[in-house]
């Protein structure tokens, strides 16, 4: 760990840094409007990471590509390898930097972006997330992204979580970092994730070894309710959670003469889509159940002998969501069992929970009150629970005894998280530049005490 680090405060003034980031404001805006148009959902974040790639490449960072910071069996979700082919194509039409498409064929959308100073200190990782959602996007004019003519022109994907602006923070904090790079220490790792949705993506960084040289880490989220102007320094709340699918394969047959030779795949999936809905709960904590689409049957006469569908479970610790995890597999197959048919279960996506670490958290909250625009600082806040998949990142930071957060900025949005109108006020990519950098330039002043 890096408590023996005994040098003084820089004395970065903030003003340095906020002329840095004052001047990247319309770079700021411009390539996140540039990644929101040109969405990509999870695992074909092709155009994107080639983007970042050329920008980092160009600012002077070591990258790390594709397969060297992504474990090929620890994906999950990946779409199918038709759909990679196509999207690939695509982004190419759509402007990716191609010298670098090779390194994220057939779904290894990630890269790792190194700033070494040559100073002794420690390293410090940041990771933003790359993907957009399943969603199409709200065209009309009352959605500024529509008017100003940048909504997404790719149906069924959009930037509806703000990632665009995560990914538009990491490229902008590896300028600032890049500027002002003769007063830091230590080394910087900009992590660029694919298939936060889902949470897919974070565990093949995960065990790719991606955080195992990790002292400090953060992962970062815009929004997610938290008003403008206020931080939040160690977000606690990420619920454990499963993603699964489920297919059914019953037998067909004629529904009116032959009802007796089917077996009945809509009617397993129905009755487990009850039962899961219906789980009992567990006293260590909140958990959720959901059956989000459930597809069945081929046509009005026949004994429906296909049918599918995707669920999530989640869980206040990896206990609970074990528990109806576990819970939910014995529904799923007593379901099938009582109809006769076969099932298959296919793991989509996880996470974890996890608890920043203390320590860090009070540097974060202490070096934060330097920025101005943040008005309210917390360490944590009670909210409606999601899940993050960069808990895994965060519990392998900690694991090998490096400290990890998560940090929230709060922002005006047009629109909840995950829906068709949603949009943020682009201010807050400055703010969360300025405070990471912050955290950078002054990681000497750390104490595992303070
Ligand atoms: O499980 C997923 O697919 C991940 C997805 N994650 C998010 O939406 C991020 C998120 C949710 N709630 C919070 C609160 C704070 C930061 C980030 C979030 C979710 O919970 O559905």
């Amino acid at each position: 760990m890096t408590s023996h680090i005994t040098e003084s405060h820089t004395g970065v003034t903030e003003s340095e840094l906020s002329q840095q980031v004052r001047a990247l404001v319309p770079a700021m805006t411009a390539w996140r409007r540039d990644l929101h148009q040109y969405a990509e959902s999870g695992w074909v974040e092709f155009r994107t990471a080639s983007k970042v790639a050329e920008a980092l490449s160009q600012l002077g960072y070591q990258l790390q590509l594709g397969r060297d910071v992504i474990k090929a069996e620890a994906r999950m979700g990946l779409p199918p390898e038709a759909v990679l082919r196509e999207q690939e194509q695509r982004a190419l039409e759509q402007g990716a930097v191609a010298r670098w498409l090779p390194a994220f064929s057939g779904g290894f959308t990630g890269l790792v972006a190194t700033l070494s100073t040559g100073r002794p200190g420690p390293v410090i990782g940041f990771r933003v997330d790359m993907d957009a959602l399943d969603l199409n996007e709200q065209l009309d004019e009352q959605h500024r992204p529509f008017r100003d003519g940048f909504a997404s022109c790719n149906p069924g994907m959009m930037h509806a979580c703000g990632h665009d602006g995560h990914t538009t923070i990491g490229i902008a904090l590896a300028q600032v970092l890049m500027a002002m790079r003769d007063q830091l220490c230590g080394t910087i790792k900009l992590i660029f994730q694919p298939a936060e949705e889902g949470t897919r993506g974070a565990k093949s960084m995960a065990e790719a070894g991606v955080v195992d040289d990790v002292d400090f880490f953060t992962a970062i989220h815009i929004g997610t309710g938290v008003p403008a102007g206020q931080l939040v320094c160690g977000n606690d709340t990420f619920m454990a959670t499963t993603k699964f699918d489920v297919t059914f394969t019953g037998v067909a047959a004629h529904a009116g003469g032959k009802p007796e030779e089917g077996r009945n795949a809509l009617l397993a999936a129905a009755q487990a889509a009850l039962g899961l809905h219906s789980l009992p709960r567990h006293s260590a904590g909140a958990s959720r159940v959901n059956v989000g689409v459930l597809q069945a049957g081929s046509g009005r006469n026949v004994v429906p002998s296909q049918a599918s569908m995707k669920v999530e479970t989640r869980g206040a610790t990896n206990e609970v969501n074990e528990f109806i995890f576990q819970q939910a597999m014995n529904v799923v197959a007593g379901a099938a069992a009582m109809h006769g048919v076969t099932h298959e279960i296919s793991l989509m996506g996880a996470a974890q929970s996890s608890t920043p670490s203390a320590a860090w958290v009070r540097f974060i909250h202490q070096q934060a009150e330097a920025i101005p625009e943040l008005v309210k600082i917390v360490d944590r806040q009670e909210a409606a629970a999601g899940s993050e998949d960069a808990t895994y990142l965060m519990e392998r930071v900690k694991a090998r005894g490096g400290l990890a957060s998560y940090m929230v900025f709060g922002c005006d949005l047009s629109a909840g998280h995950h829906n068709e109108r949603f949009d943020f006020d682009e201010s807050v990519m400055a703010v969360a530049v300025k405070t990471l950098a912050t955290l950078a330039l002054n990681i000497r002043a750390f104490r595992e005490d303070a």
